[in-house]
C-alpha cells in the first residue's frame, strides 16, 4: 500500500530491489518485503526516503562533504589514540597534551581558538577538535601543575584528626555575645576577678582579648571577648571555629534585641551550642520573666520553659549567680566531651595580633593540639617565628600551653592576622620552605584573579571599540555587518554597473578590523564594491557557498583553507586569494576593480602640424581651402583624425579630404616635410600659425580613482 502511494512520487526510478536494513540510507530506491509488509527506502533528489516498518520519513541526503567528514570522523572514533584532557584547559596545555605546537590546535579548531592561553570550556568544541586531530578524547580532573604539586608537597598541614585514645579533657573555649550594653565585659570581668571594663576607652570593648579564667571550683575556662559579632564572624570566615561554647549575655532590663538575635544567629550557624545570662538582674528595671518569654519568642527554648538551653539569672555587676553560671558552663562542657591531643607538633589559632613597641610582634593564640614551648618554630599564613616568650592574659611567663590555653606569643617576624591557623614545623628551614610555597600560591591566585580582572577590562574596552567602529560603518559608505549576506543584492545580470563582491576571512580580529578599515575608504561610483562577509578564522564551506551564491572573491588573510574546501571553491568556480601583507590585499581588490571597468576612449597623437598658409584651390567651380602646413611633430596620416587649434582652443574636428606633398596625394607626411591639407569641411578657413593635430582614438583599460592611502 506504501509503494503504492509512494510510487507517483518517487516515479519511474523504482527499479532496483534489494534487502538491505530498512533503517539504512541508500541513493537509489530499494526495498524489499518484509512477511506482511512491503518497506521501501530510497531517494528523491537531495532527500533520503527512510521507510521503517511502521513510517515514512524523509530526511535531507548529505552532501558529499559531510558524508567525507563523517567517514573521517568514523575512522577516528574507531582507530584514533586516546588523549587525556579536562574541562577549561587552555589551548596551550592542549598543545602539550597531543605532543604538538600551538599553531597545530589553532588548525584542529580551524583557528577559532585565538592565544595559547585561550580556554576551551565547550566540550563538544575540544571533541571536535581532537578528532580532526585524529585522535579520541577521555575526560579527566585537571591534573595539578608543578607548582601546585610542589605546594602540596612542601606546605605545612594539621595533622589527621586524632584518635578517641589520644583526646585528654582540655578548657572549653567560650565566647561572650550579646547586644550592646547588655554586660559582656562586665561579666568577664567579674568572672576573673579583674576590672577589664575600667581600661575600656568610654566603656565600650576595643579589642579581642582571650584568657583563663580558674573558677572556685578549680574548673578552667578560656574566655573570648568579643567587640560586637566581627571578630567571631572573622574567625568562621578563616574556617577558624575555636570557640566550644557561646555565653549569651540578655540584659533583663532590656531583654532580646537585634545583636541578641544576630548572636543567636551566628552561633547556630556555627553549630556552637547557646547558654543564656540573663544579666542585669539587680536593676529595679529588671524583668526577667518578660526576658525569658522574648528569649522563647526568639527560638532560645530555655530549660525553665521546657526547653534544652540553660538561662542562668546573674548580676555582673553585683557578682551575684556567677557561680552557678560557671557551673553550667563546666555541665555543658562536660557534655560536649571537649578534648585535645596535647602531643606532637602544636596547632593553634590566632585570635588577637599586635605591636608591642617595646616585645616587638605579639599574637594571642589558643592552642589546639600540642603543647605549646619555648623554641617551637610556628608559620602562620605568611609569617614565621620563633617562640621567645610566652605569656599569659595577666602578663606572667609560661613555660608551656596545652590544648585549649590562651597564650601571647613573642617572636613573630611578621604579624599574622586572626582567624589564622598556627602550625609548628620541624626546622627554620622548613618554615621558610612553608612560607616560600605560599607566597608562590599567594602569587598565583593573585595573577589569576588580575589575569580575570585584565580580561572582563579588554572584554569591555573590545565591546566599545565595536560598538563605535559600528556606529562608523552604519554611518560610512557599507552597511558592514558580522554575519551573512544582505540577500536582496544578489548581483543581477542586467545591472550596467559593474561590481565587486568580496567575503574577507582573517587570523585574528586585529587585522580584520585593518583590512576592513581600508576597504571602508572605498568610494570610487564607477564599480559598486560589496562586502558580503567577513570573519575571523580558515574559509569555510560557507564562505565558498557565499562566494557562489554573490559571485564573490574570497581574500584569506593570513589563514588557511583546508583541502577539501579548496577543491570544493574549485568545483565551484570561487576563487580565493591568499595574501599577508594588506597592501598587497588592497592591490589585488583595486585590480579585481579595474578588470570590471569598461574600456574608455582615448585620443592618441600621431602628428602635428603647423599651418604657414591658406591656398585656395578650384574644384569644379569651387573655391577650396587648403593649408599649406609643415609636420613638426611624428607623421601625419591622412585616414587619422584631425584637429584644428587656434590659440589654444580648438575650432574644428574631423577628417582630412587630400593630403598632398608638391603635387602628389599621399598617405602620410613625415616630420619637417611641407604638405597641403584639405578638410572635409570646406568651411574653415585656416590662419597662419594654426596647429593641425593629427590624432587616432585608441581604447585603453580604466583604472580605479580609489586610494586607500597605502
Ligand atoms: N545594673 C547593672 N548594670 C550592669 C550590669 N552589668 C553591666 N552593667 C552596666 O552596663 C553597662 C555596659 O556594660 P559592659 O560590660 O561595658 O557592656 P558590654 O556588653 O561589654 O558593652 P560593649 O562592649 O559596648 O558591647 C555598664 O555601665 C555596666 O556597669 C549588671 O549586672 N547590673
Amino acid at each position: 500500500m506504501r509503494f503504492l502511494k509512494l510510487k507517483p512520487l518517487l516515479g519511474p526510478s523504482i527499479k532496483t530491489f534489494s534487502s538491505y536494513n530498512s533503517t539504512q540510507r541508500f541513493s537509489y530506491i530499494t526495498f524489499k518485503k518484509l512477511k506482511h509488509n512491503i518497506n521501501l527506502v530510497g531517494c528523491c533528489q537531495n532527500y533520503v526516503l527512510q521507510l521503517h516498518t511502521s513510517s515514512v520519513s524523509f530526511k535531507r541526503r548529505k552532501t558529499g562533504e559531510e558524508k567525507k567528514a563523517d567517514r573521517v570522523l568514523e575512522y577516528h572514533k574507531v582507530k584514533g589514540e586516546i588523549v587525556e584532557v579536562w574541562k577549561d584547559i587552555t589551548v596551550e596545555e592542549l598543545a602539550k597534551v597531543l605532543n604538538k605546537d600551538v599553531n597545530y590546535v589553532r588548525e584542529i579548531f580551524l583557528h577559532e581558538v585565538k592565544s595559547p592561553k585561550t580556554v576551551i570550556s565547550d566540550m563538544k568544541f575540544l571533541q571536535q577538535g581532537i578528532r580532526r586531530s585524529g585522535r579520541r578524547m577521555k575526560i579527566i580532573a585537571k591534573p595539578a601543575n608543578d607548582i601546585e604539586v610542589q605546594i602540596i608537597e612542601k606546605d605545612a598541614f594539621p595533622r589527621p584528626p586524632p584518635s578517641k585514645s589520644e583526646l585528654k579533657s582540655r578548657p572549653p573555649v567560650v565566647t561572650v555575645m550579646g547586644h550592646v550594653d547588655h554586660g559582656k565585659t562586665t561579666l568577664l570581668d567579674a568572672l576573673r576577678h579583674s576590672s577589664v571594663v575600667d581600661q575600656e576607652f568610654g566603656g565600650i570593648t576595643q579589642h579581642i582579648g582571650a584568657f583563663l579564667v580558674v573558677l572556685d571550683s578549680g574548673a578552667k575556662i578560656t574566655f573570648l571577648d568579643t567587640p560586637g559579632h566581627a571578630a567571631f564572624s572573622a574567625m568562621r570566615a578563616r574556617g577558624a571555629n575555636l570557640t566550644d561554647i557561646v555565653v549569651l549575655v540578655v540584659a533583663a532590663d532590656d531583654g532580646v534585641m537585634e545583636q541578641t538575635l544576630e548572636s543567636v544567629r551566628m552561633a547556630r550557624e556555627a553549630k556552637v551550642p547557646i547558654l543564656v545570662a540573663i544579666n542585669k538582674i539587680d536593676s529595679p528595671k529588671a524583668d526577667v520573666e518578660r526576658t525569658e518569654q522574648m528569649l522563647l519568642e526568639a527560638g532560645i527554648q530555655i530549660e525553665k520553659l521546657g526547653g534544652e538551653v540553660q538561662a542562668i539569672p546573674v548580676s555582673a555587676l553585683k557578682k551575684q549567680n556567677l557561680n552557678q553560671l560557671a557551673e553550667a558552663l563546666v555541665l555543658q562542657a562536660d557534655l560536649l566531651e571537649i578534648g585535645a591531643d596535647p602531643k606532637g607538633l602544636v596547632e593553634a589559632v590566632v585570635v588577637e595580633s599586635k605591636l608591642d613597641p617595646h616585645r616587638g610582634k605579639l599574637c594571642t593564640v589558643i592552642v589546639q593540639r600540642g603543647t605549646l614551648k619555648k623554641g617551637n618554630i610556628l608559620v602562620a599564613g605568611v609569617c614565621m617565628g620563633r617562640v621567645r616568650v610566652l605569656r599569659n592574659a595577666d602578663g606572667q611567663i609560661m613555660n608551656e600551653v596545652p590544648p585549649g590555653y590562651p597564650t601571647e606569643i613573642e617572636g613573630w617576624k611578621d604579624l599574622p592576622s586572626p582567624g589564622e591557623l598556627v602550625l609548628e614545623v620541624e626546622s627554620e628551614k622548613r618554615a621558610k620552605d612553608v612560607i616560600k610555597v605560599r607566597e608562590s600560591k599567594l602569587e598565583m591566585e593573585k595573577q589569576e584573579q588580575d589575569a580575570v580582572v585584565i580580561a572582563e577590562k579588554q572584554a569591555h574596552h573590545e565591546k566599545e571599540y565595536r560598538e563605535r567602529l559600528q556606529l562608523k560603518r552604519s554611518l560610512g559608505r557599507f552597511k558592514l555587518r558580522r554575519e551573512g549576506p544582505r540577500a536582496p543584492e544578489i548581483p543581477k545580470d542586467d545591472d550596467p554597473t559593474p561590481s565587486l563582491n568580496i567575503i574577507v576571512k582573517s587570523d585574528v580580529d586585529g587585522t580584520l578590523e585593518a583590512i576592513l578599515n581600508a576597504l571602508d575608504t572605498y568610494d570610487s561610483p564607477e564599480c559598486k564594491m560589496d562586502l558580503v562577509h567577513y570573519g575571523v578564522g580558515a574559509v569555510s564551506e560557507n564562505d565558498i557557498e557565499l562566494a557562489q551564491t554573490f559571485k564573490g572573491i574570497i581574500y584569506a588573510f593570513n589563514t588557511t583553507c583546508p583541502k577539501n574546501i579548496q577543491e570544493l571553491a574549485e568545483n565551484s568556480g570561487v576563487n580565493i586569494k591568499f595574501h599577508n601583507v594588506i597592501y598587497k590585499l588592497v592591490d589585488d581588490v583595486k585590480e579585481e576593480i579595474n578588470s570590471r571597468l569598461p574600456q574608455k576612449e582615448q585620443e592618441e597623437v600621431l602628428g602635428e602640424a603647423t599651418v604657414l598658409q591658406q591656398f585656395e584651390i578650384n574644384q569644379g567651380r569651387k573655391k577650396v581651402p587648403v593649408a599649406g602646413c609643415r609636420c613638426v611633430k611624428g607623421t601625419l596620416r591622412k585616414s587619422a583624425l584631425y584637429k584644428v587649434v587656434r590659440n589654444g582652443q580648438v575650432i574644428h574636428e574631423g577628417q582630412l579630404s587630400s593630403m598632398r606633398h608638391l603635387k602628389n596625394e599621399v598617405d602620410s607626411i613625415k616630420t619637417d616635410l611641407e604638405c597641403g591639407l584639405q578638410l572635409q569641411d570646406k568651411t574653415i578657413v585656416f590662419q597662419p600659425g594654426d596647429t593641425i593635430i593629427c590624432y587616432h582614438k585608441v581604447t585603453v583599460p580604466q583604472v580605479t580613482s580609489w586610494d586607500p592611502g597605502f
